[in-house]
C-alpha cells in the first residue's frame, strides 16, 4: 500500500513551512501519520550538504589559507597543493581565490545528491508504511533554481533529479506564488548563497515554477502566497481534503477521508459513509513506490515529465 506524497515549493519565503506545519497538525489530528521533512537537509547527510550549499565553502587565497573558516586539514592540504600547481601554471588556471564557490553543475549534482539520500532513507520508507510525506522543497526547486535560475538546461536537470530519485514524483504539488521580491522581505535572518543570488534570478525562477505548474496543472496546484496565511491554507486545506476524497494513498487515507468530511459536515454520521462509497477501490494498484533497487516495485509513481 502506498502512502501519499506531497511537497511544497516556491521562491524563499513564500511561507512554505509554515504551510508544511499546518498540514501536518491538520492530518495528525486526523489521526494519520505525516512525516515532515524538507530539501535540502531532509538527512543526516543532507544536513551536511545542506551546509555546502547555503554557507558556500571557503574561498582559498593564493597561499592555500582557507578564509578563516577553518576547514579540515585534508581538505585544505589537498586545496593548498592545488593553489600551488595553479601559481605555477598560472596561464592554464583561474584564480581559485576569486573563483565562484560551487559551479552551477556541482550545485545540481550535490542538490540531486541530497535528493537521493533523503528519497532513500526517508520519503520511501514512511510510503511504504503508508505515511504521509509532506516535504518542504523537492525535485521542482531544483527544476525552477538549477535550471530557470542558473540557467543549465532543464532536460539535464530533470533527467539528473529522475536518476537520482528512481523517478520517484509527489502526488500533490503545492506551488506558493509570489513576488519574490516581496516574499525576500519576510525573511527574518541574512540572506544565505541562494537567497543572494540576484533579482533577475529569482525572478527567472519564479517564472520557471509557474511554467513548471502550467505544463503538469494534474499535480500542481497554484496558490497565491500573497494572500494571509490563513486564506493559503484554506486553498490548500480544500484540495487535501477532496486528493484524499479521491481516493490517493492507501486505506488509512481512505478511512480519514471520511473523518475529514465528518469535521466539516454538520450530519457526518449520514455524510460519511456517502463519501467513503464514492471513493474508487485503489486495493490492486496501491503497491510500493518504485525503488531503483527494486524491480518488483509499482510504478504508480513513476511518471515521466
Ligand atoms: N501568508 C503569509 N503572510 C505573511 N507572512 C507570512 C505568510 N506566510 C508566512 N509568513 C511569514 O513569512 C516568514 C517566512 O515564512 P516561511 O518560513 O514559512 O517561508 P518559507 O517559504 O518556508 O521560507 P524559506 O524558503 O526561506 O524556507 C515567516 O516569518 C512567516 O511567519
Ligand atoms: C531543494 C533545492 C533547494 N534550492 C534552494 C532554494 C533555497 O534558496 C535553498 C533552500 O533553503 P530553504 O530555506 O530550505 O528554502 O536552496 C535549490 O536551489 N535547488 C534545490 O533543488
Amino acid at each position: 500500500m502506498t502512502g501519499l506524497f506531497i511537497s511544497f515549493e516556491g521562491v524563499d519565503g513564500v511561507g512554505k513551512t509554515t504551510q508544511v506545519e499546518r498540514l501536518r497538525d491538520y492530518l495528525c489530528g486526523r489521526g494519520l501519520t505525516v512525516r515532515t521533512t524538507r530539501e535540502p537537509g531532509g538527512t543526516p547527510l543532507g544536513v551536511a550538504l545542506r551546509r555546502l550549499l547555503l554557507e558556500g565553502v571557503a574561498k582559498q587565497s593564493e597561499d592555500g589559507e582557507d578564509g578563516g573558516r577553518g576547514e579540515q586539514s585534508e581538505a585544505r592540504g589537498n586545496a593548498q597543493s592545488n593553489a600551488q600547481r595553479n601559481a605555477q601554471c598560472a596561464t592554464q588556471s583561474a584564480d581559485i581565490a576569486h573563483s565562484a564557490d560551487i559551479a552551477p553543475r556541482a550545485e545540481a549534482l550535490i542538490f540531486a545528491a541530497d535528493r537521493a539520500q533523503h528519497v532513500a532513507e526517508v520519503i520511501r520508507p514512511a510510503l511504504r508504511r503508508g505515511e504521509v510525506v509532506v516535504t518542504d522543497r523537492y525535485i521542482d526547486s531544483s527544476l525552477a533554481y538549477q535550471a530557470g535560475g542558473r540557467e543549465l538546461t532543464a532536460d539535464e536537470v530533470r533527467s539528473l533529479s529522475m536518476w537520482a530519485t528512481g523517478d520517484l514524483l509527489p502526488d500533490r504539488t503545492y506551488l506558493l506564488d509570489m513576488d519574490p521580491r516581496r516574499s525576500h522581505a519576510r525573511l527574518d535572518h541574512s540572506e544565505d548563497r541562494m537567497e543572494s543570488a540576484g533579482d533577475e534570478f529569482q525572478r527567472r525562477t519564479r517564472q520557471a515554477f509557474l511554467d513548471l505548474a502550467a505544463a503538469d496543472p494534474a499535480r500542481f496546484v497554484v496558490v497565491d502566497a500573497a494572500e494571509s496565511v490563513d486564506e493559503v491554507w484554506q486553498t490548500i486545506r480544500a484540495d487535501v481534503d477532496q486528493l484524499i476524497a479521491d481516493g490517493y494513498g492507501d486505506s488509512r487515507l481512505r478511512a480519514a477521508a471520511g473523518a475529514i468530511a465528518a469535521a466539516a459536515t454538520p450530519a457526518p454520521v449520514a455524510a460519511a459513509p456517502a463519501l467513503a462509497s464514492l471513493i474508487p477501490n485503489s486495493a490492486d494498484s496501491a503497491d510500493d513506490a518504485a525503488d531503483p533497487d527494486d524491480t518488483d516495485a509499482s510504478e504508480s509513481r513513476e511518471r515521466e515529465r
